[in-house]
């Protein structure tokens, strides 16, 4: 199994290219689901999570072609074969219960596997269900799996949602496009890529109003055609990206980097002393002196800050002068980098859901364990600063949302190496 070796030290100079958004890439690919025309995706991202999608696109007979090495996703569902998305694929990712929606709208049955719950919290989709509900379809919990069936096909349909929920909002807002008059979604998440997913499907023939706010109504049509789509930039790579000169002084361009994405997340990195400037080529992030502020930051659904960038927050502010309270308020069990971190030297404890962080002058190198995708990349983080060496293990984590990162922070003057382990 792959480890990350990264010797800590001084500061970092230079530029680095931010990627299409996982997670929005993740939201689109499904909709192919609901078109027999074609689907063109630009600036995708190069991800397993991404291969993961493919996978189960192809399970269900969609073709799913990676062109310009990986960049670029051309999509078919011309010819769908299955509507059963598979336990062995679905355990491997949650996004993957957005394929119900889609195939519920366009086929009128479909039967997914219950992801179940992950490391970082529960995770039920409940929420996804009674949207469905709402709509009129039918479901059964067997064997694992989802049954779903809507016979009439799906109706227009009021759901409000008593939780703002990303994943519920994406797949209530696919169903709906073809559902047969008016759905409105209340309460929903208001997050870059619900607002990506309406683009595309309102370019692809969708009705749709109201993205970005908490209301969304979709006014359902008979069918839809195809578009082409470039990927939003991915505003948690951007983030994570914006830390690593907050952590070790000096200054790199996050090319492509908008504010508009990370909004919450730049003022709080302009609190504790960090300095944001959004260029044309992107975001410039730049610490010349003095050690970072500690600040308190508290999780919520946008445009708050993501709980997405908690746990690298936390890796900048193990150094910060002062004590800082990290609140997560999204998930329940999202502090799992805290002990790693620890066993850097960082002085942290948690208390439920929250974290008090109380800085220390110098973090040191150590080996530690990943523990999911965003942990893995805030012990990295903090080796950036730390004395001596850090070798990251279980890194299988951060591929599933991080191209590159060995280039990306090796290219600004870091030693950062792969290695194979045990
Ligand atoms: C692939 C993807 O886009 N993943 C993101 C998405 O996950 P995801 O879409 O799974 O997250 P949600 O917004 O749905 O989850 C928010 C909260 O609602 C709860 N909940 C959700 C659905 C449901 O049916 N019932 C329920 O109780 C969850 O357990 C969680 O506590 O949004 C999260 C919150 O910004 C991010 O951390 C994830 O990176
Ligand atoms: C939690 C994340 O992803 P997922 O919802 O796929 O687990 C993430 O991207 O940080």
């Amino acid at each position: 199994m792959d480890q990350i070796l990264i010797r800590g030290g001084g500061p970092l100079h230079g530029e680095i290219a931010i990627a299409g958004a996982k997670n929005a890439c993740l939201a689109l690919m499904p909709a192919t689901l609901l078109t027999d025309a074609p689907l063109t995706l630009t600036n995708a991202p190069r991800l397993s999570d991404i291969r993961t999608m493919t996978t189960l696109l192809q399970s269900l007979g969609a073709e799913v072609s990676a062109l310009h090495r990986g960049k670029v996703l051309a999509l078919s569902s011309h010819d769908l074969t299955g509507t059963r998305a598979d336990y062995d694929i679905v355990r491997k990712m949650r996004a993957s219960i957005l394929v119900l929606g889609p195939l519920l709208a366009r086929c009128g049955h479909a039967e997914v596997s219950l992801p179940g719950g992950c490391a970082i919290g529960a995770r039920p989709v409940d929420l996804h269900l009674r949207a469905f509900e709402a709509m009129g379809a039918e479901l059964d919990l067997r064997d694992g799996y989802v049954h779903a069936r809507a016979p009439g096909g799906l109706k227009g349909a009021v759901i409000a949602f008593p939780q703002v929920s990303v994943g519920a909002t994406e797949n209530a807002l696919m169903a709906a496009t073809l559902a047969r008059g008016t759905t409105e979604i209340r309460n929903a998440a208001r997050e870059p890529e619900i607002v990506e997913l309406a683009r595309c499907l309102r370019a692809m023939g969708a009705r749709i109003e109201g993205e970005g706010t908490g209301t969304i109504t979709i006014e359902g049509v008979d069918s839809l055609g195809g578009a082409t789509h470039a990927v939003v930039p991915d505003r948690i790579e951007l983030g994570t990206y914006m830390l690593a000169p907050a952590i070790t002084g000096g200054e790199v361009t996050c090319l492509g980097g908008r504010l508009d994405l990370v909004r919450a997340f730049a003022d709080k990195l302009e609190e504790a002393g960090v300095t944001c400037e959004e260029t044309p080529a992107g975001i410039r992030v730049s610490r010349r002196n003095g050690a970072v502020k500690a600040v308190d930051v508290r999780t919520e659904p946008f445009p708050g800050f993501p709980t997405d960038l908690q746990a690298q927050m936390m890796a900048l502010l193990c150094t910060a002068s002062g004590e800082s309270r990290l609140e997560e308020t999204i998930f329940e069990n999202r502090f799992m980098h805290a002990p790693e971190l620890i066993r850097m030297g960082a002085r942290i404890e948690v208390h439920g859901g929250t974290a008090t962080v109380c800085g220390v002058e110098r973090l040191k190198g150590a080996p530690v364990m990943a523990t999911d995708l965003r942990a893995s990349v805030s012990l990295i983080l903090a080796a950036l600063a730390a004395e001596g060496e850090t070798l990251v293990s279980r890194v299988y984590h951060l591929d599933r949302g991080y191209e590159k990162v060995e280039q990306k922070l090796g290219a600004c003057g870091v030693h950062i190496e792969r290695v194979s382990g045990q």
